[in-house]
């Protein structure tokens, strides 16, 4: 039995009487979606607006999203039951003004919601464009009247990796139609199984690969992304060193490729998965968006020279609106342990190679340097857990949605903190003892790393609220429940054919 509840997009209690009179309306339709006509007709007096937005959860307090406002002006909406979860399903004339510029016909509804609510069904086959016409409204003007964001078709390059899989997540559970593009070289077809279980819907599969734009440009035409998240690329420094032209061409290269293909499939938002190392590694931290880009390696180079091209790209193509995400320390895993960060061979990173001395793989954890001008002497970094991270690429879109040009945003907790400081939170947390040995500095590294992070505060109702605990938690519940990563899954080879 669903039992769905009401509640403003904070995730508290509904505010004004109205409200509360549509909750009890929505609770009481909610197991029967054949009441769902009543439901409008109810909600709906003619001139009437929402004026708090409304969010189904399900009992297990998982936001159900979508979330709905605005309920003046629909034309269709209906309650939709799926096994265990509520759907909204709204369409309104806006989706028909989009219509009929041209977006594409494809109805991308699942057989399950059609049968069980015929009449939407029939609506959005014969009129609308997709099925998740979901709108809602961003949160930093929640407790006031707002104007309404789709949900959108967005395609997620590199959406099998670390942090592509965890954003494909959140945004299959906001009601976006997912899409994704990857050439598997460094990830595993298993996460992106798991994305749909946790989800509980499907998202598209495309192999492709950035660098050949042969093999995603039909993709792109038939698919017409309204936004596009673009993580496919490579992330070692040392191996940038070692091959830089490598980095070159899947980093640079390869987003002008996918640029491309967002432009001529007329996508309006893209988001760009960029990295701190684009400051200098003798910045003063906290280090702002301002700050001098000079980065100390090709990786963070291909990462700076991607961002001139995205930010010369949107100068020419104005209807592309842009956010360059400058990701700090992401760490820590998806909640329910079954995704995680899966490095190939030896980890070069700090947390996974820690958890994998905590589960024995290796027997201490080497410290590189404790002679950093620090209050430790270690290394002070700002980690961010992958799920906050994952919601930055939401609130991005959002903002992009909301206005034209290109957003950089730092993302990061804005707080620094060593590398002995992990290792106590990492034993407090797990239990596990992690042995240490303390050993040169690595080069490359710098002292202090941490993020100035009011560009994102300002421009977006985004917070980190995950710590370092819950971090850890993550971390160690999918190391512990993943032993081998995702090798135990799926392999690339279904894929294949
Ligand atoms: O085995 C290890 C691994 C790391 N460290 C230390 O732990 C801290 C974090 O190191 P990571 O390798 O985990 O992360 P980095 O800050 O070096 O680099 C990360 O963040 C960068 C942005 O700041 C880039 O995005 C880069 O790709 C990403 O790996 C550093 O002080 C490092 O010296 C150790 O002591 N032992």
């Amino acid at each position: 039995m669903v039992r769905t509840q009401v509640v403003d997009a904070h995730g508290l209690t509904l505010s004004g009487d109205r409200n509360r009179t549509e909750a009890q309306k929505l609770m009481r339709t909610s197991g029967c979606p054949s009441q769902s006509q009543h439901l409008i007709d109810d909600l709906r007096p003619a001139g009437t607006r929402c004026t708090v937005p409304l969010v189904l959860i399900g009992d297990d307090q998982r936001v159900r999203g979508p979330v709905i406002h605005q309920l003046h002006g629909l034309s269709e909406f209906s309650v939709c039951r799926t096994q265990d979860q509520e759907r909204i399903r709204l369409c309104d004339r806006a989706v028909h003004t989009r219509a009929e510029h041209g977006s594409p016909e494809a109805d991308t509804s699942d057989g399950a919601d059609q049968q069980e609510d015929q009449r939407s069904a029939q609506h959005s086959t014969e009129n609308c464009t997709t099925t998740a016409h979901a709108f809602h409204c961003r949160a930093h003007e929640a407790s006031t009247e707002c104007g309404y964001l789709e949900t959108m078709r967005v395609i997620v390059t590199g959406g099998a990796g670390y942090i592509g899989s965890h954003t494909c997540v959140r945004l299959l559970e906001e009601g976006h139609d997912v899409a994704v593009l990857d050439n598997f070289e460094n990830s595993q077809p298993e996460s992106l199984q798991r994305v749909q279980d946790i989800a509980g819907r499907d998202l598209s599969i495309h192999r492709g690969d950035v660098r050949d734009t042969g093999s995603f440009a039909d993709f792109f035409d038939v698919w017409r992304p309204e936004a596009v998240i673009h993580f496919a690329g490579l992330k070692s420094v040392g191996e940038s060193v070692a091959e830089p032209e490598r980095y070159y061409t899947t980093n640079v290269q390869g987003t002008v490729n996918v640029a491309q293909a967002a432009v001529k499939a007329g996508a309006s938002s893209f988001v760009f998965s960029s990295s701190a190392t684009v400051y200098s590694p003798e910045a003063q931290m906290p280090v702002d968006e301002t700050a001098e880009l000079r980065p100390g390696n090709p990786y963070g180079w291909s990462k700076r020279m991607a961002e001139q091209v995205l930010t010369d790209i949107q100068a020419a193509q104005p209807q592309l609106s842009m956010a360059l995400l400058r990701y700090f320390n992401p760490v820590g895993a998806h909640p329910s342990g079954r995704l995680g960060e899966d490095p190939r061979g030896v980890p070069a990173n700090l947390m996974p190679y820690m958890a994998r001395v905590a589960d024995g793989t290796y027997p201490a954890l080497k410290v590189f340097g404790d002679d950093y001008p620090t209050p430790d002497g270690t290394g002070v970094r700002d980690y961010v857990h992958v799920v906050d991270l994952a919601d930055a690429h939401l609130a991005a879109l959002d903002a992009v949605g909301a206005s034209s040009g290109v957003l950089t945003w730092n993302v990061g907790r804005g707080t620094g903190i060593s590398v002995l400081e992990m290792v106590e939170a990492f034993e407090r947390v797990t239990g596990r003892e992690i042995p240490i040995e303390r050993v040169d500095r690595r080069a490359g590294d710098s002292a202090t790393s941490f993020a100035e992070v009011s560009e994102i505060s300002r421009r977006s109702p985004w917070r980190a609220i995950r710590g370092v605990d819950e971090m850890v938690r993550d971390l160690w519940q999918w190391q512990s429940m993943n032993p081998q990563g995702y090798a135990t899954g799926i392999t690339n080879e279904a894929f294949k054919s």
